[in-house]
């Protein structure tokens, strides 16, 4: 079994080095003071779950797992769409090598609609939240499988200096007492194990009864239908992140209605 996760983080550090060695930490801050502040992105999820379904519908290009997923691929159009059909927030994949992804579409998105961003890549570094900010994130993601307990701490404390948030990832109940070492209270559950690319809905059912009240509990990947979110609300789970199911769809705006609602 190779390990993706693995080769993927290798790959980043190499990335990072060079866009490190490009660009000094004062022009980022200086690009960072230009965006507008960060937009409440555990908020937005919170105050959509009370009332129904807290959704992250994610722009998303290719995987490595899936190839190419979206070919008249327009994320200000996609943002838009997203928008309108119900969603709460935004995840945007900007990791170029293995996704396809690209900052300017993260910037692209964010401009053309008021919701929360999360930037969707892969951190091994604290200098990539400044980074982030940089480029108008709203939020980022730290992936416990990929990182020790000091990266991660380093990693969240530049993201709370930032005012932004964190979305932990944890994928089985080791993962998930190492995230509750944090301060953040934004836990995903990966159905994927990005180690090799299976997706379990119970991988979320099992970790749900394991999380501490007060915890915003997203459950992710693999999710098609509503009715695979009434399943998962009966388990006590009301906010998702999806997106190749919903990137599929011609029209996204009637698409994550229908995800949402059902009709
Ligand atoms: O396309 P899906 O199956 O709906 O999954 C979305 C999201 O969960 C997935 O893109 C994701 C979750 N964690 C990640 C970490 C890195 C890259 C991608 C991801």
């Amino acid at each position: 079994m190779t390990n993706k996760l693995i080769e993927i983080c290798e790959t980043k550090r190499h990335e990072v080095a060079a866009r490190k060695a490009a660009m000094t930490v004062s022009t980022l801050h200086a690009r960072a003071a230009e965006q507008t502040p960060p937009r409440g992105f555990r908020k937005a999820l919170d105050d959509a779950a009370r009332s129904g379904f807290g959704l992250i519908a994610e722009i998303k290009k290719a995987s490595p797992s899936k190839g190419l997923i979206r070919t008249d691929f327009d994320p200000p159009a996609h943002a838009q769409a997203y928008a309108a059909g119900g969603a709460a927030c935004l995840s945007v994949l900007t990791d170029h090598s293995y996704f396809q992804g690209h900052e300017d579409f993260l910037m692209a998105a964010r401009s053309a609609c008021a919701l929360p961003v999360i930037r969707k890549d892969f951190l091994v570094d604290p200098w990539q939240v400044l980074e982030s900010r940089s480029i108008g994130a709203d939020a980022i993601l730290i992936i416990v499988a990929a990182l020790e307990d000091s990266q991660m701490a380093e990693i969240e404390d530049a993201a709370i200096g930032l005012g932004m948030d964190a979305l932990i990832e944890v994928h089985d109940a080791h993962e998930l007492e190492r995230a509750l070492k944090l301060q953040s209270r934004l836990i995903g559950v990966n159905n994927r194990d990005l180690r090799d690319f299976t997706v379990d809905f119970a991988r979320t059912y099992e970790l749900v009864d394991k999380a501490p009240k007060g915890c915003t509990f997203v459950a992710e990947s693999g999710l098609g239908s509503h009715a695979d979110l009434l399943t998962m609300a009966d388990h006590g789970v009301r906010c998702f992140l999806v997106g190749e199911s919903l990137m599929r769809q011609a029209d996204l705006e009637a698409a994550t209605h229908n995800l949402l609602t059902g009709e």
